[in-house]
């Protein structure tokens, strides 16, 4: 079996983006108050007394938008320097990024994930349902300031949409050649806009890394990471590509990871609602954390029952939570 070491927590439900693909404009989202959220305190409590000695040792703060999260920086710096955490990272939009880069570095997170969808304002801007002024520079400063910085692997997301933004799949993979940038395609899933999605709205990693290879080659490779991109390189570039296929193929079997939201629920499986539990509930009605510990352990043991297997069958899940409330 899988060791499961890797939590994925949520620090917010907003966002001040609305990207098409995961919390399209019109959609009305029930979201977290604020009083139900884990405090840092509480966040903490839970790290240190129930994940971390059920086997959990590396952590990504993702959202929503994490960087809209009260004191993020005081939390980066508790879990950073927890002895146990042997990784820790951040998936944000990076339109925040560029004046909290060196703030962020500084309570120790070393890697960071950046969404970037487009390189063209105009394109990007549809893709995050911006409709005042373009975001695109003030994302891309950020992925600047976290490169001076130092952020390594300092990685790119990248939703492809066909239609969309699939012509740009070259000009992207072009940013790793010069830059230690590591740049990701992902593909679409049916969570968050079901609309889209259409009948099939992702495009598969064999048909992009095809493009690639006939364009300028690709080798197989690596880069630090604990999710489940497959990395290969452009022979010679500085940077890497990353694949994450979840929609035509099946990671399933070495899945490494749980999520925890905003609110406090652990998630055992992204593409599975079944077996969550309320871990806040039970914290602030006075539950052990040595319980809380034994009903993790007991989710570990199930987890490879729940795993999603939804895929082979082609069934598209219905989700009480989207993705900007799961954490991605
Ligand atoms: N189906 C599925 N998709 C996942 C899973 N983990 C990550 N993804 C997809 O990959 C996207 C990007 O993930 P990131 O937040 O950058 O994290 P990561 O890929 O684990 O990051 P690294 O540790 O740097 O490898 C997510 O938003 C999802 O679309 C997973 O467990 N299941
Ligand atoms: C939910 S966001 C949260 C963090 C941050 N707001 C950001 O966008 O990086 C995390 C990741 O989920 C991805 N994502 C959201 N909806 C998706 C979908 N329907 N299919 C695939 N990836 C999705 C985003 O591209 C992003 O990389
Ligand atoms: S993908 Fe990230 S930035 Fe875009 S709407 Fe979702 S949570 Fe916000
Ligand atoms: S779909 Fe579920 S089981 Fe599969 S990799 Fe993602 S979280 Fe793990």
């Amino acid at each position: 079996m899988n060791q499961v070491d890797y939590l994925r927590i949520s620090l917010i439900d907003r966002c001040n983006f609305r990207c098409q693909y995961c919390m399209p404009e019109g959609v009305e989202l029930d979201y977290i108050l604020k009083q139900q959220l884990l405090t840092n305190e509480e966040l903490l409590t839970l790290i240190r007394e129930v994940f971390i000695p059920v086997g959990f040792n590396r952590f990504r703060l993702t959202g929503g938008e994490p960087l809209l999260r009260p004191r993020v920086v005081d939390l980066v710096s508790a879990i950073a320097t927890l002895p146990q955490t042997q990784d820790l990272s951040m998936t944000t939009n990076g339109f925040l990024l560029a004046p909290m880069a060196q703030n962020l570095y500084n309570a120790g997170l070393r890697r960071i994930n950046i969404s970037l969808d487009s390189l063209d304002a105009d394109t990007f801007d549809q893709i995050i349902g911006n409709q005042g002024r373009s975001r695109w520079q003030q994302v891309w400063h950020g992925i600047q300031a976290a490169h001076s910085v130092g952020f390594d692997p300092l990685k790119l997301n990248v939703v492809v949409i066909p239609g969309v933004n699939d012509h740009e799949i070259l000009d992207l993979a072009a940013l790793t050649i010069d830059k230690q940038w590591h740049v990701r395609f992902i593909e679409f899933m049916p969570i968050g806009n079901v609309d889209l999605f259409g009948d099939r709205g992702w495009v598969s990693s064999a048909e992009l890394r095809q493009q690639i290879r006939d364009r300028w080659g690709l080798t197989e490779s690596q880069v630090r990471g604990a999710g489940p991109a497959d990395v290969f390189k452009i022979p010679g570039a500085k940077g890497t590509l990353g694949f994450i296929s979840q929609m035509s193929e099946c990671f399933c079997d070495r899945c490494n990871r749980m999520r925890l939201s905003a609110d406090g629920w652990l998630r055992p499986c992204l593409l599975n609602e079944t077996g969550q539990i309320d871990l806040k509930t039970a914290l602030r009605s006075g539950t052990s954390t040595a319980q809380l510990q034994e009903q993790v352990r007991h989710l570990l043991r199930m987890k490879p029952e729940i795993n999603f297997k939804g895929r082979d069958s082609g069934i598209v899940g219905t989700y009480t939570r989207t993705m900007s409330q799961i954490g991605g």
